[in-house]
């Protein structure tokens, strides 16, 4: 029995042939995260209710289904990731949730972590482009759109490590050293050990999936972003692999930079080019990589020229705060983790809990307000989604924003959280 209560009214979301069947009235769970999570989802909430009601007049109605983890769900039930929340999301197919704390260094490893691994939910979508008037640190924000797909379901983010003076950590490292030849732990008496594994597999789901998205939206490129100078087996194979893959299953609607390495060896930098030039211009989707320090020097530089970016997970993570900060900082960036095969998804901002800002309904609602806008796409009602881009764009252009970007703009009037809100549903 569960310990959660679902709305009395509402109907579930089915998948049928792959297909998402979204009925007028579905019911969403929600978790409304820790710090300042309740503040955001809040606003939240009633900017995506009015902007339903306004787009559809009442014929659609979210129905929404409060789920628990994380700090409310330890108060009330002494758990910090229910059962009953991985079931809810497992069967009403599409979730929405705030930020979850995780503590640094020892404690709960992380929930949200937790959460895309349970329901498998292989990439984090996370879409990074300008709206008018946000501050900039970058001389032409314009120039970034581009949209993330981070490995969401391995690499060090698996968790497998083992602390620094326990019992675990040196049977580990006398195995590395006995059994297998290893000569490079350069203080091994006083070393944790991490292992990152990254499979064939889950290179392949993702690629496959930024590839298609990328087909799919008209997009010029994907790049795959790894530091496989360095780490050959991991980073490195998610180039080769990812290559492979683009090459083996889109055949001839992309051009990869690994056939235009093999035309420039067999005939020359001229051919190579021409190649390239030409695939271009028949508008075959170019498949790219670029290692990962370096770009993210060329995302502030040329970002014109990055477009769609598959990359791994911890590479993910850091580019997709690095990206937001040109387009305004991560109290605008949203996202979403997805199963492109199951049909499952939680939608999220890209920032954590802001525990300073906690309780002051100060901070930017934005980033879980266009999480819920990716959503309401996903579902298929774009109408509402648009009114929420078109508010946005409007009450940010009247300069009435929160203290992330007024402290940025001149002439601006800073607004509370819940006054934000407020002022997109005028404008909606
Ligand atoms: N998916 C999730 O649930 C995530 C959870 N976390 C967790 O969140 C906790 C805190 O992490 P931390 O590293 O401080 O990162 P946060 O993303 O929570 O905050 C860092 C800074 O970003 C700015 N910021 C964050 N959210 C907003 C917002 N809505 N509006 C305006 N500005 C915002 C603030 O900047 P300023 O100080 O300049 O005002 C804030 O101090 C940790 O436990 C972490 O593990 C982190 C990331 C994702
Ligand atoms: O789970 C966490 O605490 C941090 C996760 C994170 O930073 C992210 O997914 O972007
Ligand atoms: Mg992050």
């Amino acid at each position: 029995m569960s310990r959660f209560e679902a709305p009395q009214s509402g109907e579930k979301i089915t998948l049928k042939n792959g297909e998402l069947q979204v009925p007028d009235n579905p019911i969403i769970p929600f978790i409304e995260g820790d710090g300042t999570g309740p503040d955001i989802w809040a606003a939240a909430k009633r900017v995506l209710d009015a902007a339903v009601e306004k787009a559809y007049g009442g014929k659609k109605q979210i129905a929404w289904y409060e789920i628990f983890a994380g700090e409310k769900a330890y108060n009330r039930f002494d758990e910090w990731l229910p059962e009953e929340t991985l079931n809810a999301i497992r069967e009403y197919f599409v979730a929405i949730k705030g930020p979850l704390t995780t503590p640094v260094g020892g404690g709960i490893r992380s929930l949200n972590v937790a959460l895309r691994q349970e329901l498998d939910l292989y990439v984090c979508l996370r879409p990074v482009r300008y709206f008018n008037g946000v501050p900039s640190p970058v001389k032409k924000p314009e120039d970034v759109d581009m949209v993330i797909f981070r490995e969401n379901s391995e690499d060090i983010y698996a968790g497998v490590e083992w602390q620094e003076g326990t019992e675990e950590v040196k049977k580990l490292i006398r195995f590395l050293q006995e059994e297998m030849g290893v000569k490079k732990i350069r203080f091994p008496e006083t070393s944790g050990i991490g292992i990152k594994p990254v499979s064939r597999e889950g290179t392949e789901r993702l690629v496959r999936s930024a590839i298609r998205y990328a087909l799919d939206h008209g997009r010029k490129s994907v790049t795959l972003v790894h530091k496989g100078n360095i780490m050959k087996f991991t980073e490195g194979a998610f180039k080769t692999w990812g290559y492979e893959l683009a090459e083996r299953e889109f055949g001839d609607q992309v051009f990869t930079w690994a056939q235009y390495d093999r035309i420039k060896e067999e005939q020359g930098l001229d051919a190579a080019n021409t190649a390239q030039a030409q695939a271009e211009a028949e508008g075959k989707l170019i498949v790219k990589d670029s290692i990962a320090d370096a770009f993210l020097q060329q995302i502030l530089t040329r970002p014109k020229e990055y477009d769609v970016i598959a990359t791994l997970n911890l590479n993910g993570d850091y580019v997709s705060d690095a990206l937001a900060a040109q387009v305004g900082g991560i109290g605008i960036a949203p996202g979403a983790n997805i199963n492109f095969d199951t049909g499952h998804a939680i939608f999220e901002a890209t920032h954590g809990t802001a525990p300073k800002y906690a309780g002051m309904d100060k901070v930017n609602p934005g980033s879980v307000i266009l999480s819920g806008v990716l959503m309401l796409e996903h579902l298929g009602w774009q109408e509402a989604a648009d009114r929420i881009y078109h508010a946005m764009d409007k009450t940010i252009g009247q300069k009435t924003v929160t203290y992330d970007f007024a402290r940025l703009m001149d002439g601006a009037t800073e607004v509370k959280c819940s006054e934000f809100a407020d002022k997109l549903i005028e404008n909606l």
